[in-house]
């Protein structure tokens, strides 16, 4: 199915809006037309509500090749693609790279999945023999593999508890230097086939495998995004207790299916 030109646009008037406090938050979508798969929007749209029930007034902005880059975004966020994807992404990315390496060091909390994590790291080595260079945000190199690892997964990490979630990559992805993964995997593969790292964690700059159920199943990777951004902006983030029953039962049941 193709994607809307623009999703925000498309859905605009519901997601945004008006809270009665001046704090606003502005989310950017980085490449909705090119990397956004397996329910990727739906973690934006996600992380806007959240934001929506912590008191904030939100904004979402899609950042497509060529457009003039949103500086003033408050948290950037990206999906999957096919390595297609990536290939038509690659050279507007690399044009911002030391702007996101900049943002990146200042604080700015992001959130990349997938396609869009492989290239935060170092480079992508595709398996058709392709080598797409990569932001250097995170110290990590990936391959491309024969095999695609896909189904449920399950991982502890440190900052967040369990985290449950869907992975469907071929991609081999190996960390190095300062850069740790976000989680260990319990079940499911992860960054690649050899040890149990999953997803990468450096600054507020979170990378993972994980597709669109991340933030409607682990609240806590959203508030973290939330308090960062706010923090950064504000100097401050008050949380408002979320009723979050309805989650607890939605990730008791992922944690609980076969792989
Ligand atoms: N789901 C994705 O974003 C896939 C990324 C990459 N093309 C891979 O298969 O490894």
């Amino acid at each position: 199915m193709s994607q809307p030109q623009n999703l925000t646009e498309e859905l605009g008037e519901e997601i945004i809006t008006q809270t009665g406090n001046n704090k606003s938050l502005k989310i950017v979508q980085l490449y909705p037309r090119d990397m956004n798969i397996y329910g990727d929007w739906g973690n934006t749209l996600s992380l806007s509500r959240r934001a929506q029930a912590h008191g904030f007034t939100t904004e979402i902005v899609d950042y497509n090749p060529g457009d003039e880059f949103p500086l003033d975004g408050d948290i950037f966020i990206g999906g999957g693609g096919q390595d297609s994807g990536q290939s038509v992404v690659q050279d507007d990315l690399l044009a911002n790279a030391e702007t996101l390496r900049m943002l990146a060091q200042d604080g700015t909390p992001m959130l990349v999945i997938c396609g869009l994590y492989q290239l935060f790291g170092k480079e992508f080595k595709t398996v058709g023999g392709e080598t797409l260079n990569g932001v250097r945000i995170f110290d990590a190199k990936t391959v491309g593999g024969e095999e695609r690892l896909i189904g449920n997964i399950v991982e502890e990490s440190e900052e967040f508890g369990t985290l449950v979630g869907f992975e469907n990559h071929s991609g081999l992805t190996y960390l190095s230097g300062d850069t740790k993964p976000l989680a260990r995997v319990t079940k499911g593969e992860g960054n690649n086939t050899e040890d149990d790292g999953e997803g990468a964690h450096v600054h507020h700059v979170i990378g993972t495998y994980l597709h669109g159920s991340l933030l409607p199943k682990n609240p806590a990777v959203s508030d973290y995004l939330i308090k960062h951004a706010a923090i950064k902006k504000y100097g401050e983030f008050t949380p408002v207790v979320i009723d979050d029953s309805l989650v607890e039962k939605a990730r008791a049941s992922a944690a609980a299916r076969p792989r």
